[in-house]
């Protein structure tokens, strides 16, 4: 493949790896070769079956959207070396052409003359698509033991070899130019942890409570909608491994699985699981508003992505679904509360997504059970703050609120160790969630990443409350940490 990240559609501009290529007969900076173009001659469509003949180094063609081209006297040429090429000769490359190469890089650079011909677009679809699966199959078969697992960044790069690139788009992206995504994976940086020595800490305890449930950890999964995309067990993954340990799961409204089913799944996991210790009664519910989703934000990735091919999964389906508009309603408002308190008949009700100390004491004058500091995921409003920079605020402005026992203020965006949740505990939330960190853990090992996921974090969480010297989740202090002024930086 063509390696250079480089190259623009610049008239002018040398080919791609220039410098080894002369000898080439390639055209400089010319469109002549771009199929379809000046020099497109009317022929049949070629077959894979045709071109898979030729995988040889003296004769190698490769299939690029749809279009043939013998690359055998580039091979020597290639600034990536010609195994890689080869690897692909007589096949369908473009997945592994367009990851490394900018658009138009073959055809810019290769003279017409090595244009063979394209391939029916339909077929050419089937063969991206084998491909597609041919290569999750071999990630699947490659993936390391569950259990050498050792970190959730790890599990994030695990689930992405093994996914699409668009259904990775569809996980990992943030809105527009992702100020906020990033800045919730920095924003605990900015604090430091302040540890009580010689204190006894023989008998740490993790157990709280989260939403008004008894929890084993002080972290719950957040709703996010599309497990399906990852796995096909979906959200059932989650059910399993949050019941197998006694964490709290948020199923969101637009789930790949219905609520009923997920349900019954629980109920299941709690005839299982012996003990029943955490898994049983835990189907007690709270409802959460998610209140930062009123129109859906502008996710340009994704948008990008759209219609384009590669995406499918062995038994997954294809297409991300970004729209569901019955779940986006501008016209949502605090007047809206009464009529949904009306239905909710008693359970309690949690704001999803608030940043602005005074929507917290909007929230708490509206009789709800509390609020979750959150952004979304950095997916919906662009440089809007991150959840612990909006918790810092209220403990600057109105740390009452956070001293309420009958108001709960939870936060979740960017958390990936044990050490970022007992910052948040410190300053006064009750719990913390975290997202795409279980649509990984599925993704790559099902229900079995979903509890390592857990696990790894409850290990993070044990080791950082003993060397802070703390025992109970309830000991988190104020006094535990310390931050830089600014709330973002
Ligand atoms: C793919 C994806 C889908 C999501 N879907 C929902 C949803 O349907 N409802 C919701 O309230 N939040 C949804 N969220 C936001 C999460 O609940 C949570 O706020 C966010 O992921 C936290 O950030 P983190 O991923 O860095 O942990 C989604 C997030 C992601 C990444």
């Amino acid at each position: 493949m063509i390696q250079n990240e480089e190259a623009k559609d610049d008239e002018d501009r040398a080919p791609a790896g220039a410098k080894g290529s002369k000898k080439l007969e390639v055209e400089t900076g010319s469109r002549r070769g771009r199929p379809g173009g000046r020099y497109a001659v009317k022929q049949p469509y070629l077959s894979m079956d045709q071109v898979a003949k030729h995988n040889l180094s003296n004769d190698a063609w490769v299939v690029i959207d749809g279009n043939v081209w013998d690359v055998s006297d580039f091979l020597p040429h290639h600034p990536g070396g010609s195994r890689i090429v080869l690897a692909n000769a007589g096949k369908d490359a473009t997945e592994i052409y367009k990851e490394l190469h900018p658009p138009n890089t073959i055809e810019n650079n290769l003279s017409p003359k090595y244009f063979k011909g394209r391939i029916d677009p339909e077929l050419a679809k089937e063969a991206s698509y084998e491909a597609e699966m041919k290569r999750i199959q071999d990630a699947r078969e490659a993936l390391p033991a569950v259990e050498t697992i050792l970190g959730l960044q790890e599990m994030e790069d695990a689930a992405k070899a093994v996914l699409s690139t668009k259904s990775t788009a569809y996980y990992e992206t943030g809105a527009l130019d992702h100020v906020t995504l990033k800045e919730n994976s920095k924003t605990f940086r900015k604090c430091r942890l302040v540890p009580r020595v010689m204190r006894d800490v023989g008998t740490t305890s993790t157990t709280t409570k989260v939403f008004g449930l008894p929890s084993a950890l002080p972290i719950y999964i957040s709703p996010a909608s599309n497990a399906l995309l990852g796995h096909p067990d979906a959200e059932f993954n989650i059910v399993r491994g949050a019941a197998r340990t006694g964490i709290v799961q948020g199923v969101s409204a637009a789930s790949s699985l219905p609520l009923n089913e997920l349900l019954d799944e629980k109920h299941n996991m709690d005839e299982e699981i012996e003990e029943g210790k955490w898994g049983r009664g835990l189907v007690d519910r709270a409802l959460l508003l998610t209140v930062d989703s009123n129109v859906l934000g502008h996710r340009q990735t994704n948008e990008k992505l759209k219609g384009t091919t590669g995406d499918a999964q062995p038994g997954i389906r294809a297409e991300p679904n970004t729209e569901w508009p019955a779940y986006h309603d501008a016209r949502l408002n605090w007047d809206d509360l009464d009529w949904l308190k009306g239905l909710a008949k008693g359970t309690p009700i949690y704001l999803k997504g608030v940043c602005s100390a005074e929507d917290v004491q909007l929230a708490k004058e509206h009789g709800l059970a509390g609020v979750i500091l959150s952004n979304h995921g950095g997916r919906q409003l662009d440089y809007a703050r991150t959840g612990f920079d909006s918790l810092r605020s209220l403990h600057q402005t109105k740390p009452d609120l956070l001293r309420d026992p009958k108001f709960d203020v939870y936060i979740d965006g960017g958390v990936k160790r044990g050490s970022d949740v007992l910052m948040a505990l410190a300053l006064g939330a009750r719990g913390v969630g975290l997202g795409r960190a279980f649509l990984w853990a599925q993704t790559a090992y099902g229900e079995k990443g979903v509890v390592r996921t857990i696990r790894i974090m409850e290990s993070e969480i044990i080791m950082a409350m003993r060397l802070l010297g703390v025992n109970k989740i309830s000991e988190l202090k104020p006094e535990n940490i310390e931050c830089l002024q600014e709330v973002w930086r």
